[in-house]
């Protein structure tokens, strides 16, 4: 059984200065590489072949298997383990004629139809790629991304193709290996399933390392610790009593903590966001400064990331807070506004989510299509309407899987679920359709709710129930949208004021079973 874990592709051309090619790959054996690829592209065939014969003879001495990239000949007349083509070379199934069933055969895959031919053809593995934009060579398709990683792990492990291994290549590196092997996981929490890549190639984060040995040991136990995000602490409560206990704690939790919740949002809502913010307990700071946001991050209880009126700096900015949010472990709430307005939108949506791990994901049903989708699906940024609550529920539900994080789909009902438990919360009033911004200043409340509270689910439905009641409590005092927005924000900021069990009966919630 080969162990994919960390896969070096070895070549001359990405070497250090000074350093020649097999004291690096002895580095990488020291370090613990688990399988070794020979591709080089520009030596003779008898220069590759000598090569190839002393990189085999080191290889041999760590119990590591060698793969030659494109050259069966080359593999053939060294007798290496096996070897890789791409979608340009000698089709699979020749190949595999050639070398017999006892080499590896590894295939180069971009998309679910080529990993399926590969699989057809005889293949053993399947390098998938590139994940992301790559310095070492020059692509010919677009990069797949995590989400075309994760369809083609989908199709090799939910078909009957199951023993084929996978692993990703293309820009991986120690700030992404462990987000590369978390976010690509496909989990199927009813019948307890988890899949998840059997392993990652790199080149130039080992081979152009300049301690190749502790950058080899760095990225294997990144792999293999693999992120806890807050989801899988697995904290949220299962039957509607307890979790309705919990959220009761949690606005008087906000008051007393008074955390500082980080707004990246929109130029409509910024006044409106930060008066919601103090309304509920919690310190507002709106800022998109770059030069800020390590600063921020380490200050800040929570991190609001709003798409609304995105543009491209802003959106680098957002992309950084991402980063350090994630590695300060500072929550964050994205909230993908418009994101089906345009293709840029539906891009920055996607590259959101692939930057990092957000704790929530909060839209109307347009902008979970697109995310769902990966194409845009709305005009403008109002909501739009998909159909019923139970498509509803599981547009929710499938989005909460595949990202893993909390998601909520917000109108007349709004849907909450965490993959494994949903839960539909009745409250608020058509009025809140009314007012511009109350949609996205949802978002500030979650954020104070996830800042004091490390269940993320109790968190953000303690947070939508909340706003939902204070919006009743205000839509039948007023007349209409002009007297309802401050009224809407005495009711808010009075909720931790009132005795826990009024506003607890108040809260209308409905879990999924
Ligand atoms: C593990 C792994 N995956 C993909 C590739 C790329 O191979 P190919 O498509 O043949 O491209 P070149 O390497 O020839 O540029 C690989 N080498 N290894
Ligand atoms: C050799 C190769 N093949 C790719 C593919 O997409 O098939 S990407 C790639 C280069 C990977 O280099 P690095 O780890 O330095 O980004």
């Amino acid at each position: 059984m080969v162990d994919y874990t960390l896969y070096l592709v070895a070549s001359q051309s990405f070497l250090p200065p000074g350093v020649d090619l097999l004291t690096q790959i002895q580095y990488a054996l020291e370090g613990g590489i688990t399988v070794l690829q020979l591709r080089e592209k520009e030596i003779t065939t008898a220069a590759f072949v000598r090569l190839a014969k002393q990189v085999l003879a080191l290889a041999k001495g760590y119990n590591v298997p060698l793969i030659i990239n494109d050259r069966v000949d080359v593999m053939l007349a060294v007798d290496a383990d096996g070897v890789h083509i791409g979608q340009d070379d000698m089709d699979a199934a020749t190949v595999r004629q050639l070398i017999g069933s006892k080499k590896i055969l590894g295939v180069s895959t971009n998309t679910v139809e080529e990993a399926q031919k590969a699989i057809n053809n005889g293949a053993d593995y399947i390098g998938i790629g590139a994940i992301f934009h790559t310095q070492t060579k020059a692509l010919t398709v677009p990069p797949c991304g995590i989400a075309g990683c994760r369809e083609i792990i989908k199709y090799c492990k939910l078909t009957q193709q199951s023993k084929i291994k996978t692993v990703a290549i293309g820009g991986i590196n120690l700030s992404n290996i462990q987000r590369v092997k978390y976010q690509t996981a496909i989990q199927i929490p009813k019948d307890n399933i988890q899949f998840t890549l059997d392993g990652v190639a790199v080149v130039t984060a080992i081979i152009s390392s300049a301690d190749a040995k502790s950058d080899t040991k760095a990225l294997k136990e990144s792999w293999n610790r693999g992120i806890c995000s807050r989801l899988d602490l697995n904290l949220c409560p299962r039957n509607l009593d307890t979790l309705k206990q919990r959220i009761g704690s949690i606005p008087e939790n906000v008051l007393k903590t008074n955390p500082l919740i980080h707004h990246i949002t929109n130029n409509v809502v910024k006044n409106f966001s930060a008066n919601i913010t103090l309304a509920v307990g919690a310190s507002p700071i709106m800022s998109e400064e770059r030069a800020e946001i390590d600063d921020l991050s380490r200050a800040s209880g929570a991190l609001l990331l709003n798409m609304g009126t995105l543009d491209t700096q802003r959106t680098e900015t957002m992309l950084y807070a991402v980063k350090k949010s994630n590695e300060n472990k500072v929550p964050i709430v994205f909230d993908p506004v418009g994101a089906g307005a345009s293709n840029f939108r539906a891009n920055a949506t996607r590259e959101f989510l692939e930057s990092g791990i957000m704790n929530v994901i909060k839209g109307n049903e347009g902008e979970l299509l697109t995310i769902l989708k990966g194409k845009g699906a709305m005009k403008g940024v109002d909501s739009i309407s998909c159909g019923t609550l139970e498509d509803k529920v599981h547009l929710v539900e499938e989005i909460s899987l595949r990202e893993r994080t909390v998601v909520v789909c917000t109108g007349r009902h709004d849907v909450i679920s965490d993959g494994r438990c949903t839960v539909v919360c009745s409250n608020g009033h058509p009025v809140l359709g009314q007012v511009t911004g109350t949609g996205c200043a949802l978002g500030s409340v979650i954020a104070a709710c996830c800042a004091v509270e490390e269940d993320t689910f109790s968190a953000t439905v303690a947070a939508v129930a909340w706003y939902g009641i204070a919006a009743e409590l205000a839509a039948a005092e007023c007349n209409g949208p002009g007297s309802f927005m401050p009224t809407f924000i005495d009711r808010l900021s009075q909720v931790q004021k009132s005795e826990v069990s009024l506003w607890m009966s108040k809260v209308d919630l409905e879990m999924i079973q």
